[in-house]
């Protein structure tokens, strides 16, 4: 079965922006406005919670839904997926600086 990661699905959805396809949801999202996707993202949202009060296949699905719509709206607002990798990295560092011990031979 194909696989495709985050990145390569903002990439396909940046390049529907860049040259948008007939018949494609992701054109037809762009053709829209930022208030449909936005409108999108907040139902994709609320059927991630639903689905994770159901079954995981459920969530699994939903959260793919959510995941598709929030690189739509990344695109739209022209962020690259590289500034939410940045921001994410940047919580790694303070994390790992919070845990880290000090060198007691340094003392
Ligand atoms: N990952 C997705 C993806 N996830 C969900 N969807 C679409 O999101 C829509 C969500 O369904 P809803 O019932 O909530 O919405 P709807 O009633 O169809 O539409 P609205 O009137 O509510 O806008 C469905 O039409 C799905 O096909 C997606 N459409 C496209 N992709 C990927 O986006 C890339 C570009 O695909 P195209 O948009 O086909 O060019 C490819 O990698 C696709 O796999």
């Amino acid at each position: 079965m194909a696989q495709q990661t985050l990145s390569e699905l903002y990439d396909l959805v940046r390049s529907r922006k860049e040259n948008p396809i007939e018949g494609s949801y992701t054109d037809y999202l762009f053709n829209k406005g930022l208030d449909k996707i936005l409108k999108k993202v907040g139902e994709e949202n609320t059927e991630v919670i639903i689905g994770a009060k159901n079954t995981n296949d459920e969530l699994i699905f939903e959260t793919a839904d959510y995941l598709y719509h929030l690189m739509v709206l990344l695109v739209a607002k022209d962020i690259p997926l590289s500034a939410i990798e940045a921001e994410l990295g940047s919580r790694l560092d303070q994390q790992s600086r919070l845990h880290e011990r000090p060198n007691i031979d340094n003392l």
